[in-house]
């Protein structure tokens, strides 16, 4: 039994979501909350009706098994096709994997979870065909939120897979974390990547690239038309994330955007155009370097002015909700500025906390938040991408420990 696992950071987006869709320039950087994925590969049995492809999902709790035999049958397929090209998911073979999965009783209350069933079958049957295995799924992100669930199950799976295709392997371990996790080199991040992209399209429809980037190489990244450019962040920057429980998808709010964009050309190509000047300007004060208080105080007025107007322009887009305003107004009576981030609709809201600002208005700006029914994370910005864990990992339940 061959075991390997992988983990991913989700995201957060300081400028320009949504604008990145339509070519403009958007800034994002990795947070450290993971999702994981462990695979343990079975052997070959003889008797083929004894050989299963099981999913577990710690999160939300739900087991999903295909006989292998059911597989080839259906996808017609068998041996994975080369892997040191991602193929895209053709629309035949999108309905096959529809008809795999109406063979299984998806709760109602969790339908939502079909688009990423997709992807996983997609990525598992490119990569390993139909071998018989074991997926475990755990994860630290709210899903469909704004924290790019949907990007860090596509590229932690798309890690394990190439990892145990043996494409991708480890480069060393990450000081400080006795963990057994190692990082990857940057071809094999750059294949990670392109079959992650793959998955992303099942998830997003039309996605840019950018979450699925930037929780594969990590740091802080200026996107702009699938080009990356890392970022140096000369000071740390400190953000709240307030998730407002407010269920969204981020597939229909990008195909609501384009539709709006259709509608009123003109006016929504400047304000993408304004978008791009934002996320170009938020970028180039991430790497300033600031070396005292008043340097400081006056990179993050600039910044939060930069995000106060981002969140202007995203509710023009039609992105807002009523849940995203009460954050706003909630922050602004404390000085804070915030801005939604991913897809809105609801979902995750950052709010930039300045470098003097006391950790007693923190916690007093978290409990008025909380009060609302929100959720708080204090989250370090700008860590590592996809790491990977490589056979002699201790397998445990799922967790890699
Ligand atoms: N751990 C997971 N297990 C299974 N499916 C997942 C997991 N994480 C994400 N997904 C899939 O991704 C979907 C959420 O993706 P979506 O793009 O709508 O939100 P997000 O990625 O959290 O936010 P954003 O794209 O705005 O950053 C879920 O409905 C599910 O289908
Ligand atoms: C809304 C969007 O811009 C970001 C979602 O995190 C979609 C995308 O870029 O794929
Ligand atoms: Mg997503």
């Amino acid at each position: 039994m061959e075991v390997c696992a992988a983990r991913a950071p989700g995201k957060i987006i300081l400028a320009g979501e949504h604008a990145v869709v339509h070519g403009s320039a958007a800034v994002a950087a990795a947070i450290d909350l993971y999702t994981r994925c462990s695979l343990c590969l079975m052997p070959l049995a003889d008797d083929e009706a004894a050989t299963t492809l099981e999913l577990d999902l710690k999160d939300p709790s739900l087991t999903f098994s295909w006989p292998c035999g059911r597989l080839r049958e259906v996808l017609l397929t068998d041996e994975a096709a080369g892997v040191r090209e991602a193929r895209p998911c053709s629309p035949d073979r999108l309905a096959s994997i529809a008809r795999l999965l109406e063979e299984h009783e998806i709760p109602e209350a969790k339908i939502w979870l079909s688009a990423g069933l997709s992807a996983f079958l997609f990525l598992y049957t490119s990569i390993l065909g139909c071998r018989p295995g074991k997926v475990t799924v755990s994860s630290d992100l709210p899903m469909g939120s704004g924290l790019g669930s949907s990007a860090a199950f596509c590229v932690s799976m798309s890690g394990v897979l190439l990892t145990a295709a043996g494409v991708v392997t480890a480069v060393g371990g990450i000081s400080g974390e006795g963990m057994g996790w190692e990082l990857v080199g940057k071809d094999d991040l750059e294949l990670v990547n392109r079959w992650a992209f793959q998955g992303e399209k099942i998830i997003h429809g039309k996605p840019s690239g950018i979450d699925n980037a930037v929780s594969t190489f990590g740091s802080m990244i200026k996107f702009k038309k699938g080009e990356l450019t890392n970022l140096k962040s000369s000071n740390p920057v400190k953000m709240l994330i307030t998730d407002t429980r407010v269920g969204r998808n981020t597939k229909a709010l990008v195909a609501g955007v384009s539709e709006r964009a259709s509608r009123h050309s003109d006016a929504m190509a400047s304000v993408f155009n304004a978008v791009n000047s934002i996320s170009e300007e938020v970028s180039s004060i991430v790497e300033l370097a600031a070396n005292d208080e008043i340097a400081i105080t006056s990179k993050e007025e600039k910044l939060a002015e930069l995000m106060e107007m981002n969140q202007g322009l995203l509710q023009c887009m039609g992105v807002s909700h009523s849940s995203i305003e009460t954050v706003l107004r909630t922050t602004l009576k404390f000085n804070l500025v915030s801005k939604l981030t991913g897809a809105g609709g609801g979902g995750c809201v950052l709010t930039l906390i300045p470098t003097m600002l006391s950790n007693l208005v923190l916690e007093k700006v978290i409990a008025e938040l909380e009060s609302h029914s929100f959720r708080c994370f204090k989250v370090e910005v700008g860590g590592q991408g996809l790491q990977v864990c490589q056979g002699g990992c201790s397998y445990f339940n799922g967790d890699v420990v």
